[in-house]
């Protein structure tokens, strides 16, 4: 853990500059593609009721001029009482249409957003799923992926950031026209003012980033503590061992650490922004005194000087806001950067074309040929030269003491990981030759830390084959021989029971109970080559025999590897392999490797020792 990397205030890595800013900006388009496509009528609308909506200040503007012109002239007793009350009334009628147009607009940039961050979290979700074990072991990947996550519920603003800059690009040209060809003088005087103001804000937008950005790493610790800290995993053990305080102190310490590094930018961007906010007001009254004495003077009417003023002020503030808006499009273009960078992570376990399916029946079955492998970072080999064979319909033992390599093995079989070396056959072919989906599709693997779903007892049972979710007779098939029938029939709801903790209504079973759902998964699978990784290790005695019972039923016929610590399990393999520090020490049956007195004997003789 990261935890007293850093200082208050520690110096910012990874600054951006401009120019990454104006690169990221090549992140529009697709981003408003993926906005079109999450709802091309949505973004049609919104366009069509901001064009409307950019018109109007100007038109507000004009006619308000209209009328203190027409006011003046009936005092002068020339007027036209008629078309004053014309334009009052049109006044009106488009201060109405304003509003309208405003509550349509925010609707519609509400609706398009929620849209668009849920159609983003499913693209999320899914991409995630589709990656390798690799990049879950990996945690510069899930710094990316919390930062893509991140994107999903603050970008969705950036829809409506971009959507209004082009309405008020458009307000600000159609205003820009209009005081042209008044005075062109004053759009000068504007630029002039509100360019410095621009480039600081974008400067700490930079800065902003960069430091949000540095600190990826320290907001998923945060988010890691918040969690252990309070849930349901983690209660008993935080109680018992007191560790309430120590994780609040780290908690603590570390969000204090992110706050004075984001608290001494935020000072410095606050009182430099009040700096240039107070030039823009200056520039404003020497503007508002000039066109007042151009009035005095009969250069142009009371009415042109209501106009002017309410316009040099409305397109000040427009051009100010289009600025600062272009700098935060500019960030949150940056950050786009982090989505589509986590879109682009490809798996490198794919198929690689023209790949064979699965064979059906298999014919002779697996063959390891010196294969090595060491686990991302890490420089020991898990797995060290090994060579051996899996017939087809053989049950395989694997016996070793912790870390030996088992668990690594069946990962590799799976096509979870690929070896670092040498290669692993099926029926003489390279296993990555087999399309991947269809290697899935046969090989079930039951981990010795099977995920405990909170979710219903049929979808935990279910998810062996989730396909077959609604074959009732299946679920309760695969529960009547892993005996998780017994668990469901003392369930309230039966199969319908929410297990777990977290959420109301679920009830929580004992380890042994959750072993008998995630082997009635096994049940379910019932796939060609089936793994079961300590499939009993939780089961008192009595349910360990009956399950063996039925075991026979689920691996008849079928190629099956078993992981376990226990002699009676491996007693029932055709076959066992002994590893050690990821290499094959002995091999052979349960009785051959006794009579053979090495290290298989020796740890037999151990726990027999146990039970005497
Ligand atoms: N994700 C991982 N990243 C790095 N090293 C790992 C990872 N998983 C396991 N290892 C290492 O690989 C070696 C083999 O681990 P493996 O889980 O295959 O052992 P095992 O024989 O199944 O052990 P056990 O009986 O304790 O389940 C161990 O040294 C372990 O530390």
């Amino acid at each position: 853990m990261a935890l007293g990397r850093r200082g208050s205030g520690a110096p910012k890595e990874e600054a951006t500059t401009w120019r990454d800013q104006l690169s990221a900006l090549r992140n529009l388009p697709p981003f408003f593609r993926l906005i079109y496509r999450t709802s091309p009528s949505l973004t049609i609308t919104n366009v069509v009721l901001r064009v409307l909506q950019a018109a109007l200040p100007t038109a507000i503007l004009y006619v308000g001029k209209l009328i203190i012109d027409e006011v003046v002239a009936i005092i002068g007793g020339q007027g036209d009482t008629t078309f004053l009350w014309q334009m009052i009334a049109l006044e009106l009628g488009l201060a109405l249409a304003s509003d309208l147009l405003s509550r349509a607009i925010s609707l519609v940039d509400g609706l398009l957003g929620d849209l668009y961050n849920n159609r983003t979290s499913v693209d999320l979700m899914r991409h995630a799923a589709s990656l390798d074990l690799y990049h879950f072991e990996d945690s510069e990947f899930y710094d990316k992926m919390e930062r893509a996550r991140r994107q999903t519920s603050s970008r969705a603003n950036l829809i409506s950031q971009l959507l209004a800059q082009f309405q008020s690009t458009v307000t600000l040209v159609v205003l820009g026209v209009s005081v042209a060809a008044f005075e062109p003088w004053l759009i000068v005087l504007l630029i002039v003012a509100v360019i410095p103001s621009f480039v600081q804000e974008n400067y700490f937008n930079q800065q902003m980033y960069s430091l949000t950005r540095s600190w990826t790493p320290e907001r998923r610790e945060l988010d890691y503590l918040r969690y252990i800290g309070a849930s349901d995993i983690t209660a008993k053990e935080v109680k018992i061992f007191g560790l309430a305080n120590f994780i609040t102190d780290r908690f603590d310490k570390l969000s204090m650490d992110y706050y004075w590094a984001n608290r001494t930018l935020s000072i410095k961007r606050a009182s430099w922004g009040a700096f240039f906010s107070a030039i823009s007001s200056l520039t404003y009254y020497g503007a508002y005194v000039l066109i007042i004495f151009q009035t005095i003077n009969g250069v142009i009417s009371i009415g042109s000087l209501t106009f002017l003023a309410g316009a040099f002020r409305r397109m000040q503030s427009g051009l100010q806001t289009i600025l600062s808006r272009f700098s935060t499009i500019g960030e949150n273009a940056l950050y786009l950067q982090d989505l589509f960078d986590f879109f682009a992570i490809e798996p490198l376990i794919a198929d690689k074309g023209n790949s064979l399916p699965f064979p059906n029946p298999i014919r002779t079955g697996w063959e390891f040929e010196n294969v090595s492998f060491a686990y991302p970072n890490s420089e020991t080999p898990a797995i060290k030269n090994l060579s051996f064979k899996l017939p087809v319909g053989q049950k395989v033992a694997l016996v070793g003491e912790n870390g030996a390599g088992k668990t690594t093995l069946v990962k590799l079989l799976a096509r979870l990981y690929e070896p670092s070396a040498g290669r692993i056959l099926l029926d003489g072919r390279d296993l990555r030759e087999y399309e991947l989906s269809s290697l899935r599709d046969n090989v079930g693997v039951i981990f010795q830390d099977f995920f405990r779903y909170q979710l219903t007892a049929r979808e935990n049972i279910a998810v062996g084959r989730i396909e077959e979710i609604g074959n009732q007779p299946r679920i309760e098939d695969s529960s009547d021989k892993s005996l998780a029938s017994e668990v469901v029939s003392t369930l309230a709801d039966g199969y319908d029971q929410l297990l777990g903790r977290r959420f109301a209504g679920a009830v929580d079973l004992s380890g042994g109970q959750w072993q008998k759902i995630a082997l009635a998964r096994a049940y379910m699978r019932d796939a060609q080559l089936l793994i079961l990784d300590e499939p009993t290790s939780a089961l008192d005695a009595r349910a360990e025999y009956e399950v063996f019972q039925r075991f026979t039923a689920l691996i008849e016929g079928k190629t099956a590897v078993l992981i376990s610590h226990r002699f009676s399990t491996v007693r029932m393999a055709d076959h066992i392999l002994f590893l050690e520090y990821g290499g094959l020490v002995e091999e052979g049956s349960h009785e051959e490797l006794t009579a053979l007195g090495g290290r298989y004997a020796e740890l037999f003789d151990l726990q027999a020792a146990g039970y005497k």
